[in-house]
């Protein structure tokens, strides 16, 4: 098997997403290997999106989410994204259906560019996101944070997108709120038995919210799928927001549908910055000669 395998550098409306082809192979990308490549700024991301032979029937590929720490997760909508454009720029295909961890994703890239991918349903038991104790109405569960000299957060909604969010609901810009400091208290409370993503939403119209997103094992990242489709789904379960809305986030616009079916679907964008070839036992990589401008 050869050492190394290639990889397209892409990014999903700013959040910082590596595609690895490890298809073919029996090994996986090491925890390693994506710590090191995190640490090595031309290759620094928020996820790597590896892409592995299927595991189900009916599918086309696996693909395993790696947090920039290191951690798995089991779901990332912007990563998706840019797995569609990639194959769909590999192979004319236009229609996918992957597998990941939280289930199986169908996805679809249009004319446009723009590129939709069904994110599954949502879950809401406590069981489900999970929470470290009952909570009966998961439309808002009692927590409370923040020192008395700054705006405090309190009474999240949670949701599970196969991965666990938090939605702090605010009335002030998001950008008023020290994200950086209050997202590790929250990502790590012991009411979060698997961490939790940690977002702050402003809902700014009935189809209209800003969002900003403290990732579980990325940190603040300027785009975060799943927790926008987590706050398209809390905010219409808490008859803030109707269920199509277009949640912008700081790198840009997503549209998320929660449809009556109660499959949610995320619309956006993807874009290619620049292919090469890694270690994934290492993190060891070099760039594509014939890409460099
Ligand atoms: N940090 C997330 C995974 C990536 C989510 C985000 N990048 C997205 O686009 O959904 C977690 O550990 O659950």
């Amino acid at each position: 098997m050869n050492r190394t395998a290639p990889f397209a550098r892409m990014n999903g409306l700013g959040n910082e997403i590596i595609v690895a082809d490890m298809r073919g192979r029996a090994d996986r990308v090491t925890p390693a290997a994506a710590i090191a490549l995190n640490a090595d700024a031309a290759t620094k991301f928020d996820q790597i999106m590896a892409i592995h032979d299927p595991r189900t029937a009916g599918t086309i590929n696996y693909i395993e989410i790696i947090n920039s720490d290191g951690t798995q997760a089991q779901a990332c909508g912007n990563g998706t994204r840019c797995v569609v454009q990639a194959l769909a720029a590999e192979t004319g295909q236009k229609v996918f259906t992957f597998e990941t961890v939280a289930g199986i994703l169908n996805a679809e890239e249009h004319a446009d560019g723009l590129i939709s991918v069904d994110m599954g349903v949502p879950r809401f038991g406590w069981r489900d996101i999970p929470l470290a104790e009952e909570f009966r109405d998961t439309r808002m569960i009692e927590l409370q944070v923040g020192p008395i000299d700054a705006p405090v957060l309190h009474s999240p909604s949670v949701a599970s997108m196969g991965n666990p969010h938090a939605i702090f609901w605010v009335d002030r810009d998001v950008w008023s709120y020290e994200l950086e400091r209050f997202g590790p208290l929250l990502e790590n409370h012991p009411v979060f038995p698997e961490r939790a993503n940690i977002s702050i939403a402003q809902v700014t119209a009935r189809d209209a919210i800003t969002l900003r997103t403290w990732e579980r094992g990325a940190g603040l990242t300027r785009a975060c799928g799943t927790a926008a489709c987590a706050a398209a789904v809390c905010g219409a379960r808490t008859r803030r927001t109707d269920r199509k809305v277009t949640v912008t986030v700081p790198g840009g616009p997503l549209v998320i549908e929660w449809r009556d079916d109660d499959h949610v679907v995320m619309t956006g964008p993807a874009e290619w910055e620049f292919s090469g070839s890694f270690d994934p036992a290492t993190g060891a990589w070099q760039r594509d000669t014939q890409d460099v401008a």
